[in-house]
């Protein structure tokens, strides 16, 4: 943490009726109380406090009270309007349990009003320099997420956050799938916001994802089909306010998924960058991806979910136990290349964390490369001998862009996987028997290994395709509708004991379905910046918080 360096005010105020050394610097307000005994030469730790003024969330003179009683009352009256006039609130953030954060209030009485003033102004004064925090945000709400909730979630939690910190909004309620995305790529004036707020869940980010991804691209002439073009990174952060299903996206990168906690990360103005990758399929782009690229397991359970959406978050249960029974295999090619020149591998036992040094690192090694390779045009990163393939029968084949730890899995996916390093794991489950696919599921609930099992392996990578049997020769999927949905849909219901397999599974792209099976996926490191700051570890919090030691 920053040192306090020099004191902005010093002042002795009152916390209720007890005195306090209140003290600002450019970044602590302090306030510790006064111990006349001489026994004491420092303050108890119980009695100091102290916050990040990057973690003031307002500070208001308390508002008088426009009485219109008189009589005996009105003397008392007067004296608590003197008192108020007097007393200014600073509002911060508190830590609590499980990463959660709350909005905390503490009042000081001042002996006079123009104190009282100086101190509401130099805390004012603070804030105002605090470039890093959003003054206008473009809010969409996806009133269908989850448990539909997505509306009084903004307007209860959020919205009363954002007008106490003075962050103005325009909000826009979704009419339809895709209005938050089409709205971002053609119409919002983007100049004008400093951030994008998501009210929903992974699916609602990733409109809100490719809105902005396709944007950028567009305004600085890149061309998002190829997979060799250096995308644009985005400029505006984005903010999650969870209110969908799994909401992984925002808890792996906050650690919980708590509409107030978030809104409370946009506020201070956090910023946590974040890979991406982007999917396509014979130089055409499909989609962007920051969390699970599944195929098989999990984009089978994607898709037969999807029919039972009225069920809202208890679908993903169902159709789990639904696909774990059915115990479908697909047959196929992975090609991948290793990355290269990075810290980490995704069997460490270290974790992405606030201010993660791998990610620092590796962020740092690709922008050198990308420097180095537009010095050098044959400077070749991806020569044609470090692609490893794999050719086999598959449970499942996920690639982990980050941890992809949710309440159904607080370790995540790969929990060893980083949010901005560059690279994505590639997990791929060959066919084995259903007991031991359960162990391997089971793992991800526990503290057990979950890649430590002979069919499962795990590589870091930043780029892999893969090519379903069926459509090797000509590496092509993209079939008729009729044709598809004969392939995708009925083919086991239709012969329930016959006990083949459908030969091919469909790509769960971060919730979404995607139509290509045949696929070919490059990792952008750190495209997109989020508001928050990654999961914090507890050492930090014990340091951040108050009582402080002097
Ligand atoms: C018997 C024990 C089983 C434990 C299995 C653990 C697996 C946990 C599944 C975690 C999935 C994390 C990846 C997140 C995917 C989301 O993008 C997607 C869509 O989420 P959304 O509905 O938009 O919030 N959700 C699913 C389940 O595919
Ligand atoms: N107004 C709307 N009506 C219907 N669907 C919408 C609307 N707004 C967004 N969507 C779509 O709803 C889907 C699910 O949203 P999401 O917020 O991720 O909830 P969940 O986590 O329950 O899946 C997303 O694919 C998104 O495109
Ligand atoms: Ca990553």
């Amino acid at each position: 943490m920053e040192r306090p360096g020099r004191l902005l005010q010093l002042s002795e105020l009152r916390v209720r009726n007890t005195a306090y050394e209140v003290s600002l610097s450019r970044s602590l307000l302090t306030w510790k109380k006064r111990v006349s005994s001489s026994v004491y030469h420092t303050f108890k730790p119980s009695l100091c406090h102290s916050v990040a003024v990057s973690e003031i969330i307002s500070v208001r003179e308390e508002e008088e009270n426009s009485s219109k009683d008189d009589g005996s009352w009105r003397k008392i009256r007067e004296r608590q309007e003197r008192d108020c006039r007097r007393a200014f609130t600073v509002s911060y953030v508190e830590r609590g349990r499980n990463h959660r954060w709350r909005c905390a209030e503490v009042s000081f009485i001042c002996p006079d009003a123009s104190l009282c003033q100086r101190w509401v102004h130099s805390i004012l004064e603070q804030l105002a320099a605090l470039s890093c925090r959003p003054k206008h945000l473009l809010v969409y709400i996806n009133p269908h997420g989850g448990k539909k909730q997505g509306n009084r979630i903004y307007e209860q939690k959020v919205a009363p956050l954002f007008a106490q910190a003075g962050v103005t909004t325009q909000v826009i309620v979704t009419e339809y799938a895709n209005h938050a995305r089409d709205h971002l790529r053609t119409d919002a004036e983007l100049k004008q916001f400093d951030g994008v707020v998501c009210v929903g869940g992974d699916g609602m980010f990733s409109e809100i994802l490719h809105g902005l991804i396709w944007r950028m691209q567009l305004d600085s002439a890149v061309n998002p089909n190829s997979p060799e073009e250096a995308l644009q990174p985005c400029s505006l952060r984005i903010g999650i306010i969870p209110a969908g299903s799994t909401d992984c996206i925002c808890f792996a990168t906050v650690g919980t998924n708590d509409p107030v906690t978030s809104a409370l990360h946009i506020i201070v103005g956090d910023s946590q960058p974040m890979d991406v990758c982007s999917v396509h399929h014979n130089d055409s782009f499909l989609k962007y991806s920051v969390s699970l690229l599944g195929y098989g397991f999990f984009g089978d359970v994607l898709s037969d979910s999807e029919r039972k959406r009225w069920m809202g978050p208890a679908r993903y249960d169902l159709s789990g136990l639904k696909m774990f029974l059915t115990h479908h295999y697909y047959e196929g090619t992975v090609s991948y290349l290793p990355a290269k020149g990075i810290m980490g591998t995704p069997r460490d036992s270290g974790r992405c964390r606030s201010g993660c040094v791998v990610c620092e690192y590796n962020g740092e090694a690709f922008t050198q490369k990308g420097e180095k390779y537009k010095l050098d045009e044959s400077f070749d990163t991806e020569s044609d001998d470090e692609w490893r393939t794999v050719r086999g029968k598959f449970l499942a084949i996920n690639a982990a862009s980050m941890s992809c730890a949710c309440p159904r899995t607080p370790k995540g996916l790969s929990p060893a996987a980083h949010l901005a390093d560059g690279t994505t794991d590639l997990i791929l489950v060959r066919k084995c028997s259903r007991f031991d696919f359960l162990r391997h599921l089971i793992r991800h609930t526990s503290k057990d290994d979950q890649f430590d099992l002979a069919f499962v392996e795990v590589h870091r990578v930043s780029r892999f395709r893969f090519v379903p049997r069926q459509c090797q020769s000509d590496s092509d999927l993209n079939l008729p509708e009729a044709h598809k949905r004969q392939i995708f849909g009925p083919l086991c219901r239709d012969h329930p004991a016959c006990g083949c397999s459908p030969h091919y599974s469909s790509w769960n792209c971060d919730g979404e379905v995607l139509n290509h099976t045949a696929i070919d996926v490059r990792v952008h490191c750190q495209l997109i910046k989020l508001f928050a700051r990654g999961i914090e570890e507890m050492t930090v919090l014990e340091e951040v918080t108050s009582p402080c030691a002097i």
